[in-house]
C-alpha cells in the first residue's frame, strides 16, 4: 500500500507548504455576499407538489442549489454523524492509513490528496463510502473490512445515514420529474439502483485561510448532491457571474443538481460551479451524499427534453466510465463534463480508426488467402 507522506494538520504552520497555495485567479473571497436559496418544504409536500416543484425548477435553471427542511432525517442521526467524523478524523494519521484511499479508487481515507496532485492542494481530509441500496451493510462491512470490528457501530452510523439519504433522493427525483413535466417516476425509478458515494470532509483550521481553498472551484460529476454542513459556514456557490456564500440553517440541507443530471436533463438544469473555503479558528465538516446511477446503466437525455428549440447536447456515458475519467485522467472541476464528452467522442473515434485499420488488415489478409 503506498503511504503518502501525512499532511500536519494541526493548524499551527503560519507558513502553509507551497503545494496548497493557490492561484491568485482562483483564491478564495472570503467575504462573499450571501445567495439565498428556495427552500422547499417536504413536510407541506402533498398539497403543495406543484408548489415545490416549481421552486425546484427556478432554483435548478438559474444555479442548481435549493434547500431542504423536513426531510425527514432524524436530527439524532445526522448529530451522530457529525460527533463519529470526530473521532475518525482524530485518531493517528497510522489508524486512518488503514483505510487510505488507493490511486484510481473513489472509497477510503485521503489526506488532501497528497500523491494524488502535486498542486493546488485541498484543506481538506476525507472519508469516503461506496453505498448500494441492495447490498446490505455494505457501509458497516467497510469499515470493520478496514478499521476492524471496533468499527461496527461506527459504520452502522454512516449506514443508516446513507439509508435516509437514498430514502430522500429519490423523493426528490420525484420532484425533479415533476418539476420538468416528465412522469413522477421517471427519474426515481432510473435511480432506484444506484451506486452512490457518502463523503465525509474535514477541514482543518488553517493560518492562511485566504490562499488556499478546503475544495477546490467545481461542479459535481455525480447526479444529485445532498449536503449537510456544520454551522462553520465555507460552501460557496458561483452563480450571475459572482462567489456567493451559502450560510448553514439547521436543520436544512443543501441539495445540488450534478452533471450527470444536467446530462439527463439535456442541460436544462444546470450543475454549477462550487467550492469550500477554510478559516483560521475552527474545523469545519460536512457530509455529501452523491447519489449516482449503476455502473454500467447508460445515462441518456430525456426524450422529452430534446428538441428543435433544445438539440441534444451531450452524448450517452456510463456513470463508469465518467467516475473513472475523474479518477485517473482528469480532476473534476468546472469544465468536466465538456472535457468528458470530448474524451468520449476521441476514444469512439480512436476505436473506430483502429477498428478499421483492423477491418483493412483483415480484408487484405482475407483477399491475400485466395491467391
Ligand atoms: C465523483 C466524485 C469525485 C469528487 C468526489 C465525487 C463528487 C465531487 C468530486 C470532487 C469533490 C470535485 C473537486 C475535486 C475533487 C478531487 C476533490 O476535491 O475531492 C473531487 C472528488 C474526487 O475526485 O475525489
Ligand atoms: O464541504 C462543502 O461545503 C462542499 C464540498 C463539496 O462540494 C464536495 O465534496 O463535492
Ligand atoms: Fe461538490
Amino acid at each position: 500500500m503506498v503511504h503518502y507522506q501525512p499532511l500536519a494538520f494541526d493548524g499551527s504552520e503560519s507558513n502553509i507548504p507551497s503545494e496548497f497555495i493557490w492561484p491568485d485567479d482562483e483564491k478564495p473571497c472570503l467575504d462573499a455576499p450571501e445567495l439565498v436559496l428556495p427552500t422547499i418544504d417536504l413536510g407541506a409536500l402533498r398539497p403543495a407538489l406543484s408548489k415545490a416543484a416549481e421552486a425546484v425548477s427556478e432554483a435548478c435553471k438559474r444555479h442548481g442549489f435549493f434547500l431542504v427542511v423536513n426531510h425527514g432525517v432524524d436530527s439524532g442521526l445526522i448529530d451522530k454523524a457529525h460527533q463519529y467524523m470526530d473521532v475518525f478524523f482524530g485518531l493517528q494519521i497510522s489508524e486512518k492509513q488503514k483505510a487510505q484511499r488507493k490511486v484510481g479508487d473513489s472509497y477510503g481515507y485521503a489526506s488532501s490528496f497528497v500523491g494524488r496532485f502535486s498542486s493546488k492542494l485541498p484543506w481538506k481530509e476525507t472519508l469516503s463510502f461506496r453505498f448500494c441500496p441492495h447490498t446490505p451493510n455494505i457501509v458497516q462491512n467497510y469499515m470493520v473490512k478496514w478499521m476492524g470490528e471496533e468499527f461496527r457501530g461506527f459504520g452502522r452510523i454512516y449506514q443508516e445515514y446513507c439509508e435516509a439519504m437514498n430514502k430522500l433522493s429519490l423523493q426528490l427525483m420525484e420532484l425533479v420529474g415533476i418539476s420538468l413535466g416528465l412522469d413522477q417516476s421517471y427519474f426515481k425509478d432510473l435511480f432506484e439502483e444506484n451506486d452512490s458515494i457518502l463523503r465525509l470532509n474535514h477541514y482543518p483550521p488553517c493560518q492562511q485561510p485566504d490562499s488556499t481553498l478546503g475544495t477546490g472551484p467545481h461542479s459535481d460529476p455525480t447526479s444529485l448532491t445532498i449536503l449537510h454542513q456544520d454551522q462553520v459556514g465555507g460552501l460557496q456557490v458561483f452563480s450571475d457571474e459572482k462567489w456567493h456564500s451559502i450560510a448553514p440553517i439547521p436543520g436544512a440541507l443543501v441539495v445540488n443538481i450534478g452533471d450527470t443530471l444536467m446530462a439527463l436533463t439535456n442541460g436544462v438544469y444546470k450543475s454549477c460551479v462550487h467550492r469550500a473555503v477554510v478559516n483560521n479558528r475552527v474545523a469545519r465538516r460536512s457530509l455529501a451524499f452523491f447519489l449516482c446511477p449503476k455502473m454500467d446503466k447508460t445515462v441518456t437525455v430525456a426524450q422529452g427534453l430534446v428538441n428543435a428549440a433544445n438539440p441534444r447536447r451531450y452524448p450517452d456515458f456510463t456513470w463508469a466510465s465518467l467516475l473513472e475519467f475523474t479518477q485517473r485522467h482528469y480532476r473534476a472541476d468546472m469544465k468536466t463534463l465538456d472535457a468528458f464528452s470530448k474524451w468520449v467522442q476521441h476514444q469512439e473515434s480512436t476505436e473506430k480508426y483502429e477498428g478499421d485499420k483492423q477491418g483493412k488488415h483483415l480484408f487484405l489478409l482475407h483477399a491475400g488467402s485466395k491467391e
